[in-house]
Formats: C-alpha cells, structure tokens, sequence
C-alpha cells in the first residue's frame, strides 16, 4: 500500500527548505534487504517521525545517516552536500542521540559535551559557551559538573540531546529516544525536541511509539525496508480509512515488522 498525501506541506515545498534528502536508498546485509528505495525529505523546522515495527529498518537507515557505513545504492544530501562524496560537510549539519546511550558515565556533564564540541573543531571559551548555551537550554545548568553516573534516566537522555545540539547541527536524528524512559520523561523529551521547530532544526524521530508519532508535523511509515506512507497524522487515518492514528499504523503493518527469513 503506497499512500501519498495530497496536501503540499507533506513535503518540504522548495528546494532551499530541505535539510535532509533521501532519493531511492538501499541497504542489505548479505540476502537480507533492510531497506528497499527509501526516498524520504525533512525540511527547515520541520518534525518528521519516522514510525515503523520492529525491524522496520529504522536503525538502518540512521546508521546510513550518520556515517558509520555506506549505501549500496541511493543517494543522501545533508544541507546539500552528498554523505559518500562530501561525508565531512554532510556531517558537520548532523546531530544524532541513537538507541543506545553513547555517554562516559564516570565524566561530567559538561565534560562529556566538551568532548564533543572538540569533536567538532570547537574549543575555549566559544566551547566553554556553547556548552552552557545547551545545558541551560535543557534545564541542567546545575548539573554541569556531576558525573553522569549521578543522574536519572531521563537527565542522562536530555544529557544527550543538549550533547547533540552543541555544534548547533541544522538537522537532528533522534533514534528510538525515549526507550526506556517514563511516560514523563518521555514527554518531556519529545516536547523539548518539538520545540527546536522554531529555531529552524529539521527532526528526523525514529520510533515505534504511535503517541510520539501523532506530535509530528509529518509521519513516514516504514515496514520491512520500504516506506508505505507518508502525510500529517489525521491524514493517515483518514487516508487509511481507520479512526486513529494507531489503527492505521496496525492495520498497514500488523504491527509487527519481523521477518521469518
Ligand atoms: N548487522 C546486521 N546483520 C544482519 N541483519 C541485520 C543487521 N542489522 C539489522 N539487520 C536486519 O535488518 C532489518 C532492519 O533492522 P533495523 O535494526 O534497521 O530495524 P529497526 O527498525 O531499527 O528495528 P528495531 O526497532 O527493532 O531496532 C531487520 O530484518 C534486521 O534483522
């Protein structure tokens, strides 16, 4: 089932707008396709949740995005800049939280973020800056010279996201980021995510959760490598024919995205 939405805001509507642009993007790992043609865009201030089951391709399609390995066919641009041919510039646009908590437990806050910023060819005081600028932005002030070790899950999450943020990327990649958090957290975490739309950053939010998914501008279904539709939440339902949101997502996937093969 291929759905396009019929509202032209679905889509980043000029060229200047889009942040993040994916054309027909293939990965497989030996028979196993993991992703069959994803083309997909997020636009300047625009929240796009990529919604998908397990084994959707979600993680995939991030590790393609950030760099850690190549396509086998496809094209990304970051700002423009093609990820194979210019992987430095793509790079520098991007800032990522994945699945799995990538912090040093026993550093503190601002260290783990200074790490980072020096990462990115900043240091001293404009660091020094940019690193307050971002744990003030998430509330963390006073805990700038706690070890990591010290804080709740949650903290530790936003830890991550001011971390992503330091370089002051132009799009944010947000994969599966609240696993393990309360529904608490969890809000509080989308909705500081949400609120990065008015500063310009394009967000790509990786989740299987249907109630992350209804705060998006834009919601992209992924299943078994391959993009089954795309448009604003209540578009989906409707298009689907379904009552919410949820019952579209179920009735596309079964919900459940796992091979036998
Ligand atoms: N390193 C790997 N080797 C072989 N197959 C893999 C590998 N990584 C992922 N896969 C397979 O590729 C497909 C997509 O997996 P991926 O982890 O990208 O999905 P996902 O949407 O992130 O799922 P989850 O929500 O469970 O993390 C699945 O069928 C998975 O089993």
């Amino acid at each position: 089932m291929k759905i396009e939405s019929e509202v032209s805001r679905s889509t980043p509507s000029t060229k200047e707008a889009v942040l993040l642009d994916l054309a027909d993007v293939r990965k497989s790992y030996g028979a196993r396709e993991a992703l069959r043609g994803v083309s997909l865009a997020v636009g300047r201030g625009e929240f796009v949740a990529l919604l998908g089951p397990n084994g959707a391709g979600k993680s995939t399609l991030f590790q393609l995005l950030t760099g850690l390995f190549n396509a086998d066919g496809g094209r990304i641009e970051v700002c423009g800049h093609d990820i194979r041919k210019d992987p430095v510039a793509a790079l520098a646009h991007i800032g990522v939280v994945f699945q799995q908590s990538t912090l040093d437990l026993d550093l503190g806050v601002a260290a783990n973020l200074r790490f980072h910023a020096a990462l990115h060819g900043l240091g001293g005081a404009r660091a020094r800056e940019r690193v307050a600028d971002a744990l003030a932005r998430l509330g963390l002030t006073e805990r700038a010279g706690d070890p990591v070790r010290e804080l709740s899950g949650g903290n530790r999450r936003k830890v991550e996201l001011a971390r992503a943020l330091v370089h002051e990327p132009a799009v944010l990649l947000m994969d599966e980021a609240t696993v393990g958090l309360d529904p608490a957290s969890r809000r509080q975490l989308l909705d500081e995510v949400l609120a990065l739309r008015a500063r310009g950053v394009g967000v790509l939010w990786a989740t299987h959760l249907v109630d992350e998914a209804e705060a998006a501008d834009r919601v992209i279904v992924l299943h078994r490598g391959q993009i089954l539709a795309e448009g604003r939440p209540q578009e989906l339902a409707a298009q689907v024919g379904t009552a919410s949101l949820a019952d579209a997502f179920l009735q596309m996937t079964g919900g459940s995205g796992e091979r036998a093969d």
